[in-house]
Protein backbone atom coordinates (compact mmCIF):
# COMPACT_ATOMS: atom_id res chain seq x y z
CA UNK A 1 0.00 0.00 0.00
CA UNK A 2 1.34 3.43 -1.16
CA UNK A 3 1.50 6.23 0.61
CA UNK A 4 -1.48 7.98 -1.37
CA UNK A 5 -3.28 4.67 -0.56
CA UNK A 6 -2.80 5.33 3.09
CA UNK A 7 -4.30 8.71 2.67
CA UNK A 8 -6.91 7.96 0.76
CA UNK A 9 -7.63 5.15 3.36
CA UNK A 10 -7.55 7.52 5.56
CA UNK A 11 -9.99 10.01 4.28
CA UNK A 12 -12.81 7.24 2.88
CA UNK A 13 -12.99 5.95 6.76
CA UNK A 14 -12.45 9.12 8.33
CA UNK A 15 -16.25 9.94 8.68
CA UNK A 16 -16.79 6.65 10.12
CA UNK A 17 -14.61 6.92 12.19
CA UNK A 18 -15.95 10.75 13.48
CA UNK A 19 -19.44 8.55 13.61
CA UNK A 20 -17.91 5.84 15.97
CA UNK A 21 -16.26 8.76 18.05
CA UNK A 22 -20.06 9.65 19.36
CA UNK A 23 -19.94 6.44 21.27
CA UNK A 24 -16.05 6.96 22.37
CA UNK A 25 -17.65 5.99 25.61
CA UNK A 26 -18.83 2.28 25.33
CA UNK A 27 -15.95 1.81 22.56
CA UNK A 28 -13.37 2.33 25.26
CA UNK A 29 -15.31 0.38 27.44
CA UNK A 30 -15.62 -2.54 25.32
CA UNK A 31 -11.88 -2.15 24.29
CA UNK A 32 -10.65 -1.88 28.12
CA UNK A 33 -13.13 -5.82 28.53
CA UNK A 34 -10.72 -7.38 25.64
CA UNK A 35 -7.93 -6.12 26.88
CA UNK A 36 -8.95 -7.69 30.54
CA UNK A 37 -9.69 -10.54 28.96
CA UNK A 38 -5.91 -10.68 26.73
CA UNK A 39 -4.27 -10.30 30.07
CA UNK A 40 -5.80 -12.53 32.06
CA UNK A 41 -5.14 -14.85 29.25
CA UNK A 42 -1.50 -14.37 29.67
CA UNK A 43 -1.57 -13.96 33.39
CA UNK A 44 -2.99 -17.64 33.70
CA UNK A 45 -0.79 -19.20 31.66
CA UNK A 46 2.01 -17.40 32.56
CA UNK A 47 1.41 -17.78 36.57
CA UNK A 48 0.63 -20.94 35.84
CA UNK A 49 3.53 -21.98 34.30
CA UNK A 50 5.49 -20.00 37.57
CA UNK A 51 3.74 -21.74 39.87
CA UNK A 52 4.15 -25.82 38.55
CA UNK A 53 7.33 -25.04 37.89
CA UNK A 54 8.45 -23.43 41.55
CA UNK A 55 6.13 -26.51 42.80
CA UNK A 56 8.17 -28.87 41.17
CA UNK A 57 11.65 -27.06 42.12
CA UNK A 58 10.25 -27.18 45.10
CA UNK A 59 9.40 -30.58 45.46
CA UNK A 60 12.73 -31.97 44.37
CA UNK A 61 14.70 -29.99 46.45
CA UNK A 62 12.19 -31.25 49.36
CA UNK A 63 12.74 -34.87 48.23
CA UNK A 64 16.60 -34.16 48.38
CA UNK A 65 16.55 -33.18 51.70
CA UNK A 66 16.51 -29.55 51.46
CA UNK A 67 14.87 -27.16 53.80
CA UNK A 68 12.66 -25.21 51.85
CA UNK A 69 9.09 -23.36 52.20
CA UNK A 70 6.52 -22.28 49.56
CA UNK A 71 3.76 -19.91 49.46
CA UNK A 72 1.36 -22.04 47.39
CA UNK A 73 -1.36 -19.64 48.59
CA UNK A 74 -0.47 -16.41 46.93
CA UNK A 75 -0.35 -18.22 43.56
CA UNK A 76 -2.99 -20.05 43.41
CA UNK A 77 -5.14 -17.41 44.47
CA UNK A 78 -3.69 -15.47 41.43
CA UNK A 79 -4.72 -18.47 39.44
CA UNK A 80 -8.07 -18.73 39.97
CA UNK A 81 -8.36 -15.21 40.00
CA UNK A 82 -6.88 -14.86 36.32
CA UNK A 83 -8.98 -18.03 35.25
CA UNK A 84 -12.20 -15.87 36.79
CA UNK A 85 -11.86 -12.61 35.30
CA UNK A 86 -10.94 -14.43 32.18
CA UNK A 87 -14.39 -16.26 31.76
CA UNK A 88 -16.17 -13.23 33.03
CA UNK A 89 -14.30 -10.57 31.11
CA UNK A 90 -15.02 -12.65 27.86
CA UNK A 91 -18.07 -12.68 28.66
CA UNK A 92 -19.12 -9.50 29.41
CA UNK A 93 -16.48 -8.53 26.60
CA UNK A 94 -19.01 -10.18 23.96
CA UNK A 95 -21.97 -9.01 25.36
CA UNK A 96 -21.45 -5.55 26.33
CA UNK A 97 -19.56 -5.53 22.47
CA UNK A 98 -22.34 -7.07 20.51
CA UNK A 99 -24.39 -4.68 22.21
CA UNK A 100 -22.55 -1.87 20.91
CA UNK A 101 -22.01 -2.78 17.46
CA UNK A 102 -26.43 -3.46 17.61
CA UNK A 103 -26.40 0.83 18.45
CA UNK A 104 -23.87 1.22 15.81
CA UNK A 105 -25.47 -0.36 13.13
CA UNK A 106 -28.40 1.64 14.31
CA UNK A 107 -26.91 4.69 13.92
CA UNK A 108 -25.02 3.84 10.48
CA UNK A 109 -28.73 2.66 9.32
CA UNK A 110 -30.05 6.05 10.46
CA UNK A 111 -27.86 7.67 8.66
CA UNK A 112 -27.97 6.40 5.71
CA UNK A 113 -31.19 6.28 5.37
CA UNK A 114 -30.78 10.21 6.21
CA UNK A 115 -28.74 10.41 3.42
CA UNK A 116 -30.82 8.40 0.76
CA UNK A 117 -34.43 10.51 1.89
CA UNK A 118 -32.19 13.62 0.84
CA UNK A 119 -31.52 11.97 -2.62
CA UNK A 120 -33.77 12.98 -5.32
CA UNK A 121 -35.76 11.02 -7.72
CA UNK A 122 -33.01 11.61 -10.08
CA UNK A 123 -30.26 9.72 -8.14
CA UNK A 124 -32.47 7.48 -7.02
CA UNK A 125 -33.73 6.44 -10.17
CA UNK A 126 -29.82 5.92 -11.20
CA UNK A 127 -29.66 2.46 -9.31
CA UNK A 128 -31.41 -0.18 -8.89
CA UNK A 129 -33.60 -1.26 -5.96
CA UNK A 130 -31.50 -4.33 -5.09
CA UNK A 131 -27.81 -1.66 -5.00
CA UNK A 132 -29.89 0.45 -2.66
CA UNK A 133 -30.65 -2.66 -0.70
CA UNK A 134 -26.59 -3.58 -0.72
CA UNK A 135 -26.10 -0.36 0.64
CA UNK A 136 -28.30 -0.64 3.47
CA UNK A 137 -27.40 -4.17 4.13
CA UNK A 138 -23.84 -5.84 2.92
CA UNK A 139 -22.02 -2.11 3.19
CA UNK A 140 -23.22 -1.31 6.71
CA UNK A 141 -22.43 -4.86 7.77
CA UNK A 142 -18.94 -4.18 6.03
CA UNK A 143 -18.74 -0.93 8.22
CA UNK A 144 -19.49 -2.07 11.41
CA UNK A 145 -16.59 -4.42 11.62
CA UNK A 146 -14.74 -0.77 11.73
CA UNK A 147 -14.59 -1.34 15.58
CA UNK A 148 -14.60 -4.83 16.53
CA UNK A 149 -12.20 -6.01 14.06
CA UNK A 150 -9.92 -3.51 12.63
CA UNK A 151 -9.84 -0.34 15.74
CA UNK A 152 -10.25 -2.72 18.80
CA UNK A 153 -8.07 -5.83 18.01
CA UNK A 154 -4.91 -3.96 17.48
CA UNK A 155 -4.91 -1.53 19.43
CA UNK A 156 -5.54 -4.02 22.15
CA UNK A 157 -2.44 -5.99 20.49
CA UNK A 158 -0.25 -3.32 20.91
CA UNK A 159 -0.83 -2.51 24.29
CA UNK A 160 -0.41 -5.95 25.21
CA UNK A 161 2.76 -6.06 23.59
CA UNK A 162 3.97 -3.07 25.32
CA UNK A 163 2.56 -4.02 28.74
CA UNK A 164 4.55 -7.52 27.92
CA UNK A 165 7.51 -6.35 26.75
CA UNK A 166 7.86 -4.16 30.22
CA UNK A 167 6.28 -7.20 32.38
CA UNK A 168 9.32 -9.88 31.30
CA UNK A 169 11.83 -6.32 31.12
CA UNK A 170 11.43 -6.29 34.53
CA UNK A 171 13.66 -9.30 34.60
CA UNK A 172 15.57 -9.55 31.61
CA UNK A 173 15.25 -6.45 29.45
CA UNK A 174 17.03 -8.23 26.46
CA UNK A 175 13.90 -10.65 26.51
CA UNK A 176 11.57 -7.61 26.60
CA UNK A 177 13.21 -5.96 24.02
CA UNK A 178 13.03 -8.93 21.68
CA UNK A 179 9.33 -9.05 22.29
CA UNK A 180 9.16 -5.77 21.31
CA UNK A 181 10.41 -6.11 18.42
CA UNK A 182 9.12 -8.95 17.14
CA UNK A 183 5.89 -9.54 17.84
CA UNK A 184 5.45 -5.75 16.90
CA UNK A 185 6.81 -6.24 13.64
CA UNK A 186 4.45 -9.38 13.23
CA UNK A 187 1.47 -6.72 14.35
CA UNK A 188 2.88 -4.93 11.51
CA UNK A 189 2.70 -7.28 9.12
CA UNK A 190 -0.85 -8.99 10.09
CA UNK A 191 -2.53 -5.42 9.66
CA UNK A 192 -0.37 -3.06 6.76
CA UNK A 193 0.75 -6.53 4.85
CA UNK A 194 -2.01 -8.54 4.87
CA UNK A 195 -4.25 -5.92 4.06
CA UNK A 196 -1.79 -4.62 1.41
CA UNK A 197 -2.55 -8.36 0.17
CA UNK A 198 -5.42 -8.87 0.32
CA UNK A 199 -6.83 -5.09 -0.83
CA UNK A 200 -7.51 -5.97 -4.41
CA UNK A 201 -9.69 -9.18 -4.08
CA UNK A 202 -11.28 -8.18 -1.67
CA UNK A 203 -12.68 -4.77 -3.21
CA UNK A 204 -13.19 -6.83 -6.13
CA UNK A 205 -15.46 -9.57 -4.36
CA UNK A 206 -17.34 -6.73 -2.76
CA UNK A 207 -18.10 -4.99 -6.21
CA UNK A 208 -18.88 -8.25 -8.09
CA UNK A 209 -21.50 -9.35 -5.07
CA UNK A 210 -23.65 -6.03 -5.60
CA UNK A 211 -23.27 -7.30 -9.07
CA UNK A 212 -24.27 -10.31 -8.83
CA UNK A 213 -26.75 -10.08 -6.15
CA UNK A 214 -28.58 -7.30 -8.61
CA UNK A 215 -28.07 -9.41 -11.89
CA UNK A 216 -29.71 -12.70 -9.98
CA UNK A 217 -32.94 -10.87 -8.70
CA UNK A 218 -33.19 -9.11 -12.28
CA UNK A 219 -33.16 -12.74 -13.57
CA UNK A 220 -35.93 -13.93 -11.42
CA UNK A 221 -37.76 -10.86 -12.16
CA UNK A 222 -37.70 -11.51 -15.76
CA UNK A 223 -37.58 -15.45 -15.78
CA UNK A 224 -40.85 -15.21 -18.26
CA UNK A 225 -39.16 -12.89 -20.34
CA UNK A 226 -35.51 -14.52 -20.56
CA UNK A 227 -37.53 -17.55 -21.02
CA UNK A 228 -39.75 -16.49 -23.68
CA UNK A 229 -36.81 -15.46 -25.95
CA UNK A 230 -34.29 -18.28 -25.14
CA UNK A 231 -31.93 -15.90 -23.51
CA UNK A 232 -32.21 -17.33 -20.51
CA UNK A 233 -28.68 -19.57 -20.69
CA UNK A 234 -26.91 -16.48 -21.69
CA UNK A 235 -28.42 -14.58 -19.20
CA UNK A 236 -27.18 -17.82 -16.53
CA UNK A 237 -23.75 -17.49 -17.93
CA UNK A 238 -23.21 -14.05 -16.82
CA UNK A 239 -23.96 -14.68 -13.34
CA UNK A 240 -21.75 -17.83 -13.29
CA UNK A 241 -18.57 -16.05 -14.90
CA UNK A 242 -19.39 -13.65 -11.90
CA UNK A 243 -20.03 -16.14 -9.55
CA UNK A 244 -16.79 -18.12 -10.62
CA UNK A 245 -14.79 -14.65 -9.74
CA UNK A 246 -16.28 -14.35 -6.62
CA UNK A 247 -15.21 -18.05 -5.75
CA UNK A 248 -11.44 -17.37 -6.83
CA UNK A 249 -11.19 -13.81 -4.88
CA UNK A 250 -12.58 -16.12 -1.98
CA UNK A 251 -10.16 -18.61 -2.50
CA UNK A 252 -7.39 -16.28 -2.61
CA UNK A 253 -8.55 -14.38 0.48
CA UNK A 254 -9.05 -17.64 1.81
CA UNK A 255 -5.46 -18.46 0.98
CA UNK A 256 -4.21 -14.84 2.25
CA UNK A 257 -5.69 -15.07 5.72
CA UNK A 258 -4.14 -18.97 6.26
CA UNK A 259 -0.81 -16.82 5.21
CA UNK A 260 -1.83 -14.55 7.95
CA UNK A 261 -2.46 -17.21 10.56
CA UNK A 262 0.45 -18.99 9.88
CA UNK A 263 2.47 -15.21 10.13
CA UNK A 264 0.87 -15.09 13.46
CA UNK A 265 1.69 -18.71 14.45
CA UNK A 266 5.55 -18.71 13.37
CA UNK A 267 5.71 -15.16 14.88
CA UNK A 268 4.46 -16.05 18.77
CA UNK A 269 6.82 -19.81 18.15
CA UNK A 270 9.82 -17.61 17.32
CA UNK A 271 9.86 -14.84 20.31
CA UNK A 272 9.12 -17.79 22.37
CA UNK A 273 12.43 -19.72 21.39
CA UNK A 274 14.32 -16.50 21.64
CA UNK A 275 12.88 -15.50 25.08
CA UNK A 276 13.48 -19.07 25.99
CA UNK A 277 16.92 -18.92 24.78
CA UNK A 278 17.63 -15.67 26.39
CA UNK A 279 16.09 -16.67 29.57
CA UNK A 280 18.09 -19.93 29.90
CA UNK A 281 20.82 -18.08 29.76
CA UNK A 282 20.38 -16.00 32.02
CA UNK A 283 19.58 -18.69 34.28
CA UNK A 284 22.48 -20.61 33.66
CA UNK A 285 24.10 -17.25 34.71
CA UNK A 286 22.47 -17.21 37.97
CA UNK A 287 20.35 -13.50 36.78
CA UNK A 288 16.82 -15.35 36.64
CA UNK A 289 15.09 -17.77 38.45
CA UNK A 290 13.34 -21.60 37.20
CA UNK A 291 10.05 -20.63 37.81
CA UNK A 292 10.38 -17.24 35.97
CA UNK A 293 12.26 -18.38 32.92
CA UNK A 294 8.92 -20.56 32.40
CA UNK A 295 6.45 -17.96 33.29
CA UNK A 296 8.19 -15.43 30.73
CA UNK A 297 8.21 -18.12 27.58
CA UNK A 298 4.29 -18.99 28.30
CA UNK A 299 3.18 -15.41 28.78
CA UNK A 300 4.93 -15.16 25.07
CA UNK A 301 3.20 -18.23 24.16
CA UNK A 302 -0.62 -16.72 25.12
CA UNK A 303 0.02 -13.82 23.30
CA UNK A 304 -0.97 -15.88 20.37
CA UNK A 305 -4.65 -14.87 21.54
CA UNK A 306 -3.78 -11.57 20.58
CA UNK A 307 -2.51 -12.00 17.49
CA UNK A 308 -5.28 -14.63 15.75
CA UNK A 309 -7.87 -12.35 14.74
CA UNK A 310 -5.85 -9.82 12.73
CA UNK A 311 -4.69 -11.84 9.64
CA UNK A 312 -8.75 -12.37 8.49
CA UNK A 313 -9.33 -8.83 9.23
CA UNK A 314 -7.43 -7.34 7.88
CA UNK A 315 -6.83 -9.35 4.66
CA UNK A 316 -10.59 -7.97 4.40
CA UNK A 317 -10.13 -4.32 4.82
CA UNK A 318 -10.89 -3.90 1.44
CA UNK A 319 -14.46 -4.47 1.72
CA UNK A 320 -15.01 -2.26 4.49
CA UNK A 321 -13.08 0.40 2.08
CA UNK A 322 -15.56 -0.43 -1.09
CA UNK A 323 -18.51 0.02 1.50
CA UNK A 324 -17.47 3.49 3.13
CA UNK A 325 -16.09 4.82 -0.37
CA UNK A 326 -20.04 3.98 -1.63
CA UNK A 327 -21.69 4.95 1.30
CA UNK A 328 -19.06 8.67 1.50
CA UNK A 329 -20.34 9.44 -2.45
CA UNK A 330 -24.28 9.46 -1.36
CA UNK A 331 -23.31 11.30 1.28
CA UNK A 332 -21.42 14.16 -0.38
CA UNK A 333 -24.29 13.68 -3.41
CA UNK A 334 -26.81 14.75 -0.52
CA UNK A 335 -24.13 17.44 0.71
CA UNK A 336 -23.85 19.34 -2.82
CA UNK A 337 -27.76 20.29 -2.70
CA UNK A 338 -29.07 23.65 -1.39
CA UNK A 339 -30.10 23.91 2.33
CA UNK A 340 -34.14 24.31 1.05
CA UNK A 341 -36.09 27.02 2.99
CA UNK A 342 -38.94 28.22 0.91
CA UNK A 343 -42.59 26.80 1.13
CA UNK A 344 -45.63 27.28 -1.25
CA UNK A 345 -48.26 29.02 -0.79
CA UNK A 346 -52.45 27.37 -0.64
CA UNK A 347 -53.48 29.47 -4.01
CA UNK A 348 -52.97 28.03 -7.79
CA UNK A 349 -49.32 28.07 -8.74
CA UNK A 350 -47.59 29.42 -11.75
CA UNK A 351 -44.82 27.59 -12.84
CA UNK A 352 -41.68 28.41 -15.11
CA UNK A 353 -38.73 26.87 -17.00
CA UNK A 354 -35.97 29.51 -18.17
CA UNK A 355 -34.00 27.62 -20.14
CA UNK A 356 -33.77 24.11 -19.13
CA UNK A 357 -31.57 22.22 -20.34
CA UNK A 358 -31.29 18.39 -18.98
CA UNK A 359 -29.07 15.60 -19.28
CA UNK A 360 -29.55 12.37 -17.66
CA UNK A 361 -26.16 10.81 -16.57
CA UNK A 362 -24.52 8.74 -19.36
CA UNK A 363 -26.94 9.99 -22.76
CA UNK A 364 -25.27 11.13 -25.59
CA UNK A 365 -27.35 13.68 -26.27
CA UNK A 366 -29.66 15.93 -23.69
CA UNK A 367 -33.58 15.07 -23.17
CA UNK A 368 -34.13 18.41 -23.40
CA UNK A 369 -32.51 21.79 -24.77
CA UNK A 370 -33.03 24.99 -24.20
CA UNK A 371 -36.36 24.98 -22.75
CA UNK A 372 -38.81 28.12 -21.64
CA UNK A 373 -42.47 27.87 -20.62
CA UNK A 374 -44.38 29.89 -18.57
CA UNK A 375 -47.98 28.59 -17.13
CA UNK A 376 -49.40 30.68 -15.25
CA UNK A 377 -51.62 30.45 -12.40
CA UNK A 378 -54.79 28.30 -12.67
CA UNK A 379 -54.17 28.34 -16.71
CA UNK A 380 -54.26 24.38 -18.11
CA UNK A 381 -51.60 23.60 -20.44
CA UNK A 382 -51.45 20.92 -22.96
CA UNK A 383 -48.02 19.63 -23.50
CA UNK A 384 -48.15 17.31 -26.73
CA UNK A 385 -45.12 15.15 -28.52
CA UNK A 386 -44.63 12.08 -29.87
CA UNK A 387 -42.91 9.47 -27.56
CA UNK A 388 -39.47 10.30 -26.03
CA UNK A 389 -40.01 14.17 -26.99
CA UNK A 390 -39.09 15.22 -23.17
CA UNK A 391 -42.76 15.55 -21.72
CA UNK A 392 -42.40 13.44 -18.70
CA UNK A 393 -38.85 14.71 -18.14
CA UNK A 394 -40.59 17.93 -17.97
CA UNK A 395 -43.35 17.05 -15.14
CA UNK A 396 -40.47 15.46 -13.21
CA UNK A 397 -38.83 18.69 -13.22
CA UNK A 398 -41.69 20.64 -11.84
CA UNK A 399 -42.25 17.90 -9.17
CA UNK A 400 -38.74 18.46 -8.20
CA UNK A 401 -37.61 15.24 -8.75
CA UNK A 402 -35.37 16.01 -11.18
CA UNK A 403 -32.49 18.60 -11.31
CA UNK A 404 -32.09 20.55 -14.33
CA UNK A 405 -28.31 20.61 -16.39
CA UNK A 406 -28.80 23.86 -16.86
CA UNK A 407 -31.26 26.95 -16.17
CA UNK A 408 -33.78 27.01 -13.98
CA UNK A 409 -37.24 26.06 -12.68
CA UNK A 410 -39.74 27.76 -10.74
CA UNK A 411 -42.69 27.33 -8.92
CA UNK A 412 -45.04 30.16 -7.42
CA UNK A 413 -41.21 32.40 -8.23
CA UNK A 414 -39.10 30.29 -6.39
CA UNK A 415 -36.22 27.61 -7.52
CA UNK A 416 -37.55 24.30 -7.06
CA UNK A 417 -34.42 23.64 -5.34
CA UNK A 418 -34.99 26.03 -2.13
CA UNK A 419 -38.28 24.73 -1.38
CA UNK A 420 -38.86 22.50 1.79
CA UNK A 421 -39.12 18.60 0.57
CA UNK A 422 -42.47 18.53 1.89
CA UNK A 423 -44.03 21.00 0.42
CA UNK A 424 -43.85 19.87 -2.77
CA UNK A 425 -45.49 16.54 -2.64
CA UNK A 426 -48.32 18.75 -0.92
CA UNK A 427 -48.63 21.39 -3.34
CA UNK A 428 -47.95 19.45 -6.31
CA UNK A 429 -49.66 16.39 -7.78
CA UNK A 430 -48.36 13.87 -10.68
CA UNK A 431 -50.54 11.61 -12.41
CA UNK A 432 -47.80 9.20 -13.97
CA UNK A 433 -47.70 6.38 -16.63
CA UNK A 434 -46.39 4.51 -13.80
CA UNK A 435 -49.48 3.41 -11.18
CA UNK A 436 -48.14 2.24 -8.28
CA UNK A 437 -50.85 0.08 -5.81
CA UNK A 438 -50.25 -1.33 -2.88
CA UNK A 439 -51.34 -5.04 -2.10
CA UNK A 440 -53.70 -3.30 0.51
CA UNK A 441 -57.40 -2.40 0.73
CA UNK A 442 -58.89 0.17 -1.56
CA UNK A 443 -59.22 2.15 1.29
CA UNK A 444 -55.72 2.23 2.52
CA UNK A 445 -54.49 2.53 -1.14
CA UNK A 446 -56.87 5.77 -1.09
CA UNK A 447 -55.40 7.00 2.22
CA UNK A 448 -51.72 6.96 1.03
CA UNK A 449 -53.20 10.87 -0.10
CA UNK A 450 -54.99 11.40 2.78
CA UNK A 451 -54.63 9.14 5.45
CA UNK A 452 -57.17 10.79 7.75
CA UNK A 453 -60.11 10.84 5.15
CA UNK A 454 -63.10 9.50 6.30
CA UNK A 455 -65.08 6.55 4.16
CA UNK A 456 -67.26 9.86 2.69
CA UNK A 457 -64.49 11.45 1.52
CA UNK A 458 -63.08 7.97 -0.19
CA UNK A 459 -66.22 7.72 -2.08
CA UNK A 460 -66.76 10.47 -3.05
CA UNK A 461 -63.38 10.21 -4.81
CA UNK A 462 -64.57 7.08 -6.12
CA UNK A 463 -67.32 8.45 -7.53
CA UNK A 464 -65.38 11.10 -9.37
CA UNK A 465 -63.42 8.52 -11.80
CA UNK A 466 -66.58 6.78 -12.06
CA UNK A 467 -65.62 3.80 -9.53
CA UNK A 468 -68.22 3.95 -7.19
CA UNK A 469 -70.51 1.78 -8.68
CA UNK A 470 -68.04 -0.80 -9.13
CA UNK A 471 -66.99 -0.52 -5.67
CA UNK A 472 -70.10 -0.76 -4.39
CA UNK A 473 -70.37 -3.97 -5.64
CA UNK A 474 -67.52 -5.35 -4.33
CA UNK A 475 -68.59 -8.19 -1.22
CA UNK A 476 -66.09 -6.31 0.90
CA UNK A 477 -66.57 -2.62 -0.96
CA UNK A 478 -63.75 -0.34 0.56
CA UNK A 479 -62.03 -3.20 2.26
CA UNK A 480 -61.20 -5.34 -0.87
CA UNK A 481 -57.75 -5.80 -1.38
CA UNK A 482 -56.41 -4.73 -5.16
CA UNK A 483 -53.39 -7.63 -5.29
CA UNK A 484 -49.66 -7.04 -5.53
CA UNK A 485 -49.19 -4.16 -7.56
CA UNK A 486 -53.03 -3.51 -8.31
CA UNK A 487 -53.40 -7.02 -9.97
CA UNK A 488 -57.02 -7.30 -8.97
CA UNK A 489 -57.86 -4.50 -11.19
CA UNK A 490 -57.86 -3.69 -14.88
CA UNK A 491 -55.46 -1.43 -16.16
CA UNK A 492 -58.45 1.01 -16.58
CA UNK A 493 -59.56 0.55 -12.87
CA UNK A 494 -55.94 1.44 -11.64
CA UNK A 495 -55.64 4.38 -13.41
CA UNK A 496 -58.63 5.56 -12.12
CA UNK A 497 -58.22 4.58 -8.92
CA UNK A 498 -54.78 6.69 -8.79
CA UNK A 499 -56.44 10.05 -10.21
CA UNK A 500 -59.25 9.21 -7.41
CA UNK A 501 -56.21 8.97 -4.99
CA UNK A 502 -54.92 12.20 -6.12
CA UNK A 503 -57.91 13.91 -6.20
CA UNK A 504 -58.12 13.52 -2.08
CA UNK A 505 -55.44 15.76 -1.96
CA UNK A 506 -55.53 19.71 -2.58
CA UNK A 507 -52.25 20.57 -4.78
CA UNK A 508 -51.68 24.07 -6.60
CA UNK A 509 -50.30 22.53 -9.49
CA UNK A 510 -51.55 19.20 -11.04
CA UNK A 511 -49.34 17.46 -13.76
CA UNK A 512 -51.84 14.46 -15.65
CA UNK A 513 -49.93 11.97 -18.33
CA UNK A 514 -52.28 11.05 -20.56
CA UNK A 515 -55.36 11.00 -17.72
CA UNK A 516 -57.51 9.07 -19.91
CA UNK A 517 -55.68 6.63 -21.06
CA UNK A 518 -57.22 2.88 -21.31
CA UNK A 519 -60.32 4.43 -20.57
CA UNK A 520 -63.75 4.04 -23.22
CA UNK A 521 -64.72 7.29 -24.84
CA UNK A 522 -67.86 7.18 -22.29
CA UNK A 523 -65.98 6.79 -19.27
CA UNK A 524 -63.63 8.86 -20.21
CA UNK A 525 -65.86 11.65 -20.97
CA UNK A 526 -67.37 11.52 -17.73
CA UNK A 527 -64.88 11.55 -15.59
CA UNK A 528 -63.54 14.64 -17.97
CA UNK A 529 -66.33 16.46 -16.68
CA UNK A 530 -65.85 15.43 -12.80
CA UNK A 531 -62.41 16.45 -13.08
CA UNK A 532 -63.34 19.97 -14.77
CA UNK A 533 -64.82 20.88 -11.94
CA UNK A 534 -61.59 19.72 -9.27
CA UNK A 535 -59.45 21.09 -11.16
CA UNK A 536 -61.04 24.70 -11.06
CA UNK A 537 -58.72 27.06 -9.34
CA UNK A 538 -55.55 24.84 -9.89
CA UNK A 539 -52.96 25.05 -12.59
CA UNK A 540 -52.66 22.36 -14.88
CA UNK A 541 -50.17 20.50 -17.10
CA UNK A 542 -51.30 17.50 -19.19
CA UNK A 543 -49.06 16.18 -20.75
CA UNK A 544 -50.26 13.95 -24.43
CA UNK A 545 -49.34 13.00 -27.70
CA UNK A 546 -51.84 14.60 -29.34
CA UNK A 547 -54.69 16.40 -28.84
CA UNK A 548 -58.23 15.58 -30.74
CA UNK A 549 -57.92 11.96 -31.12
CA UNK A 550 -60.37 10.52 -28.28
CA UNK A 551 -61.71 12.14 -25.23
CA UNK A 552 -59.45 15.36 -24.49
CA UNK A 553 -58.31 16.76 -21.50
CA UNK A 554 -60.96 19.29 -19.82
CA UNK A 555 -60.65 23.00 -20.49
CA UNK A 556 -57.45 23.61 -22.24
CA UNK A 557 -56.08 26.96 -22.47
CA UNK A 558 -53.34 26.71 -24.06
CA UNK A 559 -51.44 23.99 -26.32
CA UNK A 560 -47.32 23.73 -26.74
CA UNK A 561 -45.23 21.36 -28.24
CA UNK A 562 -42.38 19.40 -27.37
CA UNK A 563 -40.23 17.79 -30.30
CA UNK A 564 -37.04 16.07 -29.34
CA UNK A 565 -36.30 18.00 -26.20
CA UNK A 566 -36.82 21.40 -27.68
CA UNK A 567 -40.31 23.50 -27.98
CA UNK A 568 -41.27 23.37 -31.38
CA UNK A 569 -43.99 25.66 -33.19
CA UNK A 570 -47.42 23.81 -33.19
CA UNK A 571 -48.56 22.35 -36.67
CA UNK A 572 -50.89 24.25 -38.61
CA UNK A 573 -54.37 22.79 -38.28
CA UNK A 574 -55.86 20.46 -40.62
CA UNK A 575 -58.08 21.72 -42.97
N1 LIG B 1 -33.83 7.80 -16.62
C1 LIG B 1 -33.43 8.09 -17.86
N2 LIG B 1 -32.14 7.90 -18.20
C2 LIG B 1 -31.69 8.21 -19.44
N3 LIG B 1 -32.46 8.71 -20.41
C3 LIG B 1 -33.75 8.91 -20.15
C4 LIG B 1 -34.31 8.61 -18.86
N4 LIG B 1 -35.62 8.93 -18.89
C5 LIG B 1 -35.87 9.40 -20.13
N5 LIG B 1 -34.76 9.39 -20.88
C6 LIG B 1 -34.62 9.85 -22.25
O1 LIG B 1 -35.06 11.20 -22.30
C7 LIG B 1 -35.82 11.44 -23.46
C8 LIG B 1 -37.17 12.03 -23.06
O2 LIG B 1 -37.88 11.06 -22.31
P1 LIG B 1 -39.30 11.36 -21.67
O3 LIG B 1 -39.66 10.19 -20.84
O4 LIG B 1 -39.25 12.68 -21.01
O5 LIG B 1 -40.22 11.43 -22.98
P2 LIG B 1 -41.81 11.45 -23.08
O6 LIG B 1 -42.12 12.49 -24.06
O7 LIG B 1 -42.42 11.58 -21.74
O8 LIG B 1 -42.09 10.00 -23.66
P3 LIG B 1 -43.41 9.08 -23.44
O9 LIG B 1 -44.56 9.80 -24.11
O10 LIG B 1 -43.05 7.83 -24.17
O11 LIG B 1 -43.57 8.91 -21.99
C9 LIG B 1 -35.94 10.11 -24.18
O12 LIG B 1 -35.00 10.14 -25.26
C10 LIG B 1 -35.56 9.08 -23.17
O13 LIG B 1 -34.86 8.03 -23.77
Amino acid sequence: MTERHAISLRTTLAPWLRLLAQRRGRLSIGTLLMALTLVSAIGLLALSGWFITASALAGTALAAGAAISLNIYVPGGGIRLFALTRTVSRYVERLYNHDTVLRLLADLRARLFGVLAGLDEHRLSRRRASDWLHRLTADIDALDSLYLRLLAPPAVAVVAVITLSAFVSFWLPVAGLAIAVLLGVAIGWLTWGQSCLGMAASRRRMEDLEHFRGRLIEQWQGLAELEAYASLASHRQRLDDIEARLEADQRRLGRLSALGNAVSGVAVGTTLIVVLWLAAQAYTSGQLSGPVMVMMSLAVLAFNEALAPLAIAFTHLGSTCVAAMRLNELEAAVASTVTPSQTLTSDALPARLDNVTLRYPGALVPALSSVSLTVAAGERVALCGASGAGKSSVASLLAGQLRPTQGKVMLDDKPVQELVPKTLPQRVAVLTQRIDLFDDSLAANLRLADPVADETRLWHALAMVELSGWAAGLPNGLATRVGEGGRQLSGGQSRRLALARLMLRDPGLVILDEPFAGLDATTAARVASHLDGWLDGRTVVYLVHDLGEQVDPPGIDRRLMLREGRLAPLPAPLR
